[in-house]
């Protein structure tokens, strides 16, 4: 009995006098007489702060939190800055290290540290998280030109695509690439993100052409409840996060009309269809096996389900009011992806005059801008070239 309280005692001195996440670090690197100049750990920086991007942070915090030995001590959190009741967003994070605007309740590692310069935030990073809206990345990358390592390497969480000239589109770590000159691989998946804060299991795909850095990439992102696999076809990862939402607000219609899980279902089937085959039109080489991967047909079925784009093209197919007055009001100031990716993918699909062969992208994009009735979906479910 008393060696038993002893123990308890001796446990609670333990864990009452742990060491500091700084004390740990700078005792293994004293221990490994690591000498900072030749290894030096490697600086991660978030860009974002919205609901994924704090959620991600909250991820690579605690993953290097168990790498002292590899990362930098702070992760950098870009936070474009706004007010929330009268206090700076940023200050709010950095003092109660909580993002309440866009991840309420959920507590951040004290090592997140919000910034909202974002050159002073990457400054020195080497790795580079970009995860907010994709309206706003050719800006935020246009402002990092040149201040960012050769050696960097950006990974993308972003969902959405550009609007290139002459009629195309441009994936964005393409965009990310060719304005900052980096390598960058991507990171997609059936990930909610506050199914994710919550530490509830779920699955993502890393798409990294080169296999050493994509498994270096899964150590900085991988927990127990976070798994990842690895594919080289990292286009086909990117293109399935881009297109899924444009699935979601058509699902999200389906539920508006008052249809049921049936039709959903069809929904779901036809999108997939019409994502592989805008894949392997635009895309030669992409890999059937990635719509198995997280990214892919997972990802569909959550977003179809769970998601902000199905919530919002619900209400709008309920009551006829305009999307962007409902994503105000729903979202909080989160952003939809779904209708601005259905019209870049339009962009495309009407100046290469094939509008026809992708009637549900088509269809989702016509309902949003008002050129179709949300009830014209059903007409082009039960007319869809699949059933030819
Ligand atoms: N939320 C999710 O569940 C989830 C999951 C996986 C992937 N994603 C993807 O991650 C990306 C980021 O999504 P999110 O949920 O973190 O963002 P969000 O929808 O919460 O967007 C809000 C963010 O945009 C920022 N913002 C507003 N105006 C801006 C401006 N002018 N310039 C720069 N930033 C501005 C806000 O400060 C805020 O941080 C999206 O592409 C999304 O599809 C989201
Ligand atoms: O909430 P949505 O519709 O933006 O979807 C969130 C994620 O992309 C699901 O993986």
């Amino acid at each position: 009995m008393c060696i038993f309280r002893f123990k308890l005692n001796l446990r609670f001195l333990c864990f009452i006098c742990r060491p500091t996440y700084e004390q740990k670090y700078r005792s293994y690197v004293g221990q490994n007489n690591i000498k900072p100049n030749i290894m030096a750990p490697k600086k991660i920086c978030v860009i974002g702060s919205g609901n994924w991007g704090t959620v991600i942070a909250k991820i690579v915090g605690t993953t290097s939190l168990n790498l002292p030995s590899e990362f930098d001590p702070t992760i950098n959190m870009w936070v474009f800055e706004e007010i929330v009741d009268g206090e700076k967003l940023s200050h709010i994070i950095n003092t109660r290290h909580e993002n309440v605007k866009y991840l309420k309740g959920i507590q951040l590692p004290e090592k997140v540290v919000a910034v909202t310069d974002v050159i002073e935030a990457s400054a020195g990073a080497d790795i580079l998280i970009f995860v907010l809206p994709h309206q706003f990345v050719r800006g935020v990358c246009e402002k990092l030109k040149g201040h960012v390592k050769p050696d960097c390497v950006a990974v993308t969480l972003i969902k959405g695509f550009e609007v290139a000239e002459g009629g195309g589109i441009l994936l964005i770590s393409t965009v990310i690439s060719s304005i900052l000159n980096i390598r960058t691989a991507v990171l997609m998946g059936a990930n909610i993100a506050n199914e994710v804060a919550l530490e509830h299991y779920c699955e993502a795909t890393i798409g990294c052409s080169d296999y050493q850095l994509g498994q270096s990439l899964k150590s900085v992102f991988e927990t127990s409840y976070f798994r990842i696999v690895v594919v080289e076809d990292v286009l086909t990862v990117e293109v399935c996060g881009a297109l899924k939402n444009v699935v979601a607000t058509a699902a999200g219609f389906s539920d508006g009309l008052g249809y049921g899980d049936n039709t959903k279902a069809a929904v779901i089937r036809l999108g997939l269809m019409e994502m592989i085959r805008f894949c392997e039109l635009f895309y030669p080489g992409s890999k059937l096996q990635t719509f198995f991967e997280s990214c892919g047909i997972a990802d569909l079925i959550t977003t179809c389900y769970g998601g902000r784009n199905r919530k919002v093209a619900e209400a709008f197919a309920r009551t006829g009011r305009p999307l962007d007055v409902l994503e105000k009001e729903i979202l909080n100031g989160q952003l939809l992806q779904g209708p601005p990716t259905a019209a870049e993918v339009n962009h495309m699909l009407k100046a290469k005059n094939m509008e026809d062969q992708f009637p549900l992208f088509t269809a989702v994009h016509k309902i949003c801008i008002g050129e179709q009735q949300v009830g014209d979906l059903l007409v082009c479910l039960k007319n869809h070239p699949e059933h030819k």
